[in-house]
């Protein structure tokens, strides 16, 4: 069985630098998650510069959450960039299929082959080209109706494709798994799902994708079942939740990791 409580130890000890062009909402959220985890989350979007930081950055993440043309001009030159380097990078595609704008923008990151997508059932439905009920940021769909799909974009890209709800489900096209961590009040805290794209890419550096996504996955499932044992609502919930990002340790996470081979 695999220790995915070493790929935690790792990351901190890389303690990485990671670029983030996120949303407006999820910016702070995401700051503190990661800087609780023990990566060094770097927010660097302006598209005068966002080629030169991803020249040196050792992992990049690209959101789609707050569009608008200089964004997407930003997030192109970020993700060519990464792609040339061979820099791992990771696309979360925040209602990718509400707007022709979102879907248009999706489809020109994911040609630039981020080493990972991760995203709610309905955004990776409607990335797979299946129809997704999810109109807005929130998914409306279940994570099951979401596998086959995830398995078809990962072929089609050489994406690792993770998908995030009550149990997540990743896969590189071949091989997959599940992972049952987590707390049905993550969802109810806004840009946990954001901030959880920037763990990951955290997780990224010097660690094969597969198993450094499974494991960043279960580590923050685990965290918001931590969390939930205190938390009295989604307010209290979300300071107790970076709180154990912090003192979760490696060990535990071995322990506690709940992932199966799908
Ligand atoms: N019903 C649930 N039960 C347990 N864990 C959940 C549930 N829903 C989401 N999660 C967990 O919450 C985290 C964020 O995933 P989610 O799918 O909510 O992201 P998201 O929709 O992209 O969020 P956002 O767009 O608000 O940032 C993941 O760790 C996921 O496992
Ligand atoms: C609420 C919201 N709107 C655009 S991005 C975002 C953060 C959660 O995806
Ligand atoms: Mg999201």
């Amino acid at each position: 069985m695999t220790d995915w409580g070493q790929n935690l130890a790792t990351m901190r000890r890389n303690a990485p630098l990671v670029q983030n062009i996120t949303n407006y909402v999820a910016m702070n959220v995401m700051a503190n998650v990661m800087l609780a985890a023990g990566a060094s989350p770097a927010m660097v979007h302006a598209e005068e510069e966002v080629a030169e930081f991803a020249g040196f950055t050792p992992a990049l993440t690209i959101n789609i959450g707050t569009l608008s043309g200089a964004w997407v001009r930003s997030m192109l030159l970020a993700a060519k960039t990464a792609s040339a380097r061979g820099t791992p990078w990771v696309l979360d595609p925040v209602a990718a299929g509400a707007t022709t704008f979102r879907r248009e923008t999706a489809a020109a990151l994911v040609a630039l082959k981020p080493t990972v997508i991760r995203g709610n059932a309905s955004e990776i439905l409607a990335l797979s080209g299946a129809g997704a009920a999810g109109k807005g940021v929130d998914a409306a769909d279940a994570v099951g109706q979401a596998e086959a799909g995830a398995r078809t974009l990962a072929r089609a890209t050489g994406s690792v494709v993770a998908v995030t709800g009550a149990v997540d489900f990743v896969t590189d096209g071949t091989r997959a798994f599940h992972i049952a961590n987590g707390h049905a009040t993550m969802p109810l805290v806004t840009a946990l799902g954001c901030s959880l794209t920037g763990i990951v890419g955290a997780f990224l550096v010097g660690q094969p994708p597969l198993e450094a996504t499974v494991a960043a996955l279960a580590y923050y499932g685990l965290a918001g079942e931590c969390a939930a044992a205190t938390a009295k609502g989604p307010g209290s919930f979300a300071t107790a939740f970076v709180d154990a990002l912090a003192n979760l340790t490696p060990a535990e996470v071995s322990a506690r990791a709940r992932v199966t081979q799908a």
